[in-house]
């Protein structure tokens, strides 16, 4: 799908990787465990494991960035190449999108790249992220969130991005957009994506409060499509997949472009000023103040 700004970032990532990754191993390939052919073979790169099936033309992709799948540059760095060699792929329609990290689908943003960091990293940081919602929303692949953990703010935002959600039935597992419990204020094409998933008026409730909603509510509310126990997560995602690969592809994408296209030619249009905006209310002395008691409280937390 043609993403001029967008290509431009994974050209760049493309052609110097080195200077977007800091110590990653992209592009590894190895056996999967008890595999054999091409079709077993896995790829990806330190933050992300690629589990290829090209019988089936569908891989897992899952994240592996522990502790808590946090988003770092490097891991947003790497979903935005592993999503592009598979989309460029032609034997591969799907993609099944994971957690590798016990407990957790993805925490988000990754706070310890905008707490305490200079403008500019906080600019190429929030790029990523834009970059990684863009090529997500508008995949021209099948992406199927196999949410096997806790799924809050740009976690959620991944999942949402995704043709459909499967969430584990675990109380823990909760999943929303709780962006002003940290004092910060989602972008408007988070709340976008929110709006188109569950509704102006459940998201205006649910963005202003915060909340993240145990399985029951997330499905109830319409932010997930299925919820299944935990160990039925991975099968299930697989039968949806499938049911979504009955659909001619060429039918299936323009249909996903024509319902998706408005909202990320929103950001594309002002994606630079988005940037700013972002860099110029994080690095506000009062938001760093919150973040890094957000971030303290997390750790404190733990103990
Ligand atoms: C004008 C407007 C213009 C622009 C818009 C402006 C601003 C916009 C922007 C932002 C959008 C933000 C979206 C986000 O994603 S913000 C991040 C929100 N994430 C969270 O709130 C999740 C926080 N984490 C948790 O709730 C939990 O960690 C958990 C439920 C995911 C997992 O719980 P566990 O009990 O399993 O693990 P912990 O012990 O809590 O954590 C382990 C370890 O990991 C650290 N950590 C957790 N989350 C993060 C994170 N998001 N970033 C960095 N680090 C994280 C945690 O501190 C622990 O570290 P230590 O081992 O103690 O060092």
């Amino acid at each position: 799908m043609a993403l001029a700004s967008g290509v431009r970032f994974a050209e760049r990532a493309l052609l110097r990787p080195w200077a977007l990754l800091r110590g990653t191993t992209l592009g590894r390939t190895e056996p999967a465990a008890g595999g054999g052919g091409d079709g077993a073979r896995r790829f990806g790169s330190q933050r992300v494991l690629v589990e290829p099936d090209a019988a089936s033309g569908v891989a897992v992709m899952k994240l592996r960035n522990p502790p808590v799948n946090a988003l770092s540059l490097e891991l947003l760095t790497e979903l935005v190449i592993s999503l592009e060699k598979l989309e460029n792929d032609k034997t591969f329609r799907g993609v099944i999108l994971t957690s590798d990290c016990p407990r957790v689908f993805c925490a988000g943003l990754d706070l310890t790249e905008i707490c305490g960091r200079n403008p500019a990293h906080c600019a190429e940081y929030w790029k990523a992220m834009q970059e990684l919602w863009l090529r997500t929303y508008l995949s021209s692949l099948v992406l199927v969130a196999a949410i096997n953990g806790a799924c809050p703010a740009g976690g959620c935002i991944i999942a949402l991005s995704c043709d459909c959600r499967v969430l584990a039935d675990n109380p823990k597992y909760r999943i929303g957009l709780n962006e002003t419990l940290l004092g910060i204020i989602a972008p408007f094409w988070l709340k976008d994506t929110y709006v188109n998933t569950i509704g102006h008026r459940a998201s205006e409730q649910a963005l202003q409060l915060g909340s993240l909603f145990p399985p029951a509510e997330a499905l109830q509310v319409g932010l997930v499509d299925q919820v299944v126990p935990e160990d039925q997560v991975q099968s299930t995602a697989l039968s949806e997949m499938a049911r979504w690969l009955a659909v001619p592809d060429h039918a299936r994408q323009l249909t996903k472009n024509m319902m998706r296209k408005a909202t990320a030619d929103r950001l594309l249009r002002q994606r630079d000023a988005d940037t700013q905006n972002f860099v110029s209310f994080v690095c506000r002395d009062s938001i760093q103040k919150s973040l890094q008691a957000y971030l303290e409280k997390l750790r404190q937390r733990k103990g």
